[in-house]
């Protein structure tokens, strides 16, 4: 299999810019007049894959929302995956997971193994238990060219107490993951594997540094949309480094359904703006 980094790259120069998020939240399904149960599951996230899937880069469902169903939510999902991969987009679970490096393998094989009925192309992941806990995420991706993307700069305004903390070796915690995923890209061309999760809506640290963000591998900026991100904070934040930013947008889009037009036209303006990027 061609490796992720590279699926992602032709992807990105052939439909643009923007990923955007598949989370049937129970607001939205009402908003759609659908009912808060399995079958406004299934109706929501398969109208939302039949209209963008095809138009979209990358769509990430938002696995939690599916959870909450159970396994019959967990079946939508599965087939919210099939379908949007067989229409042309890739598809990047959000799951944010992190284990010890035993139960990582077997998070690792419901993902990211193509004999998986779950087999995404690639899924989001925690640091916290330890970058090398994350090794049987990282050695299944490159048997599977599948990716995985690292929290380390979270959209989220609680996330900096953690993520700008010096550790140890006198590295911000997010220095650490991004010089993490520096070497684990080391000589792909033209993009490495091993993204990382950094907001459209962070700030410049309060001390220290920027932080590099030229790690050789895909950003994704979620936190665009709903949260307040713009693409003046994607410059702001990436600068000469934004050619491998995928901002991502889930409410915004999804809050124009069920009209399929309204939404996929969304997305055309979204791609449009996202052009000026570096
Ligand atoms: O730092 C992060 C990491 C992940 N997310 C997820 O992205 C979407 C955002 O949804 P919006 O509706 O566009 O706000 C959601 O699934 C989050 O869990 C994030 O927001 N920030």
């Amino acid at each position: 299999m061609t490796p992720f980094g590279t699926r992602l790259h032709a992807a990105m120069a052939e439909r643009g810019r923007l990923c955007v998020g598949v989370d049937p939240h129970a607001a939205l399904l009402r908003e759609w007049g659908l009912d808060d149960d399995v079958a406004g599951l299934e109706r929501f996230a398969l109208t939302t894959v039949e209209a963008l899937a095809p138009i979209c880069a990358v769509l990430k469902p938002q696995s939690a929302f599916f959870e909450r169903f159970g396994s019959r939510g967990v079946a939508v999902l599965e087939r919210v995956v099939l379908e949007a991969r067989a229409a042309g987009a890739l598809v990047l679970l959000d799951i944010k997971r992190g284990d010890i490096g035993s139960t990582s393998q077997a998070y690792a094989d419901a993902y990211l193994d193509p004999a998986s009925p779950l087999a995404c192309d690639a899924v989001t992941l925690s640091p916290y238990l330890g970058l090398g806990s994350l090794d049987p995420f990282v050695e299944t991706a490159r048997r599977h060219g599948a990716g995985v993307f690292l929290l380390a700069l979270t959209s989220n305004k609680e996330g900096a107490e953690v993520q700008h903390a010096v550790g140890a070796d006198g590295l911000r915690v997010a220095d650490r993951v991004l010089a993490h995923l520096s070497a684990l890209n080391e000589g792909a061309e033209p993009l490495g594997s091993f993204g990382a999760v950094v907001g459209a809506t962070i700030s410049a640290p309060v001390t220290g540094p920027a932080f590099d963000l030229d790690f050789g591998g895909p950003v994704l900026a979620p936190g665009f949309g709903a949260q307040g991100g713009t693409v003046a904070d994607l410059q702001r934040i990436f600068g000469s480094s934004s050619a491998h930013v995928l901002a991502s947008s889930s409410r915004d889009v999804l809050r124009l359904g069920p009209d399929p037009v309204a939404m996929a036209e969304a997305v055309h303006g979204l791609h449009d703006q996202l052009a000026v990027l570096a």
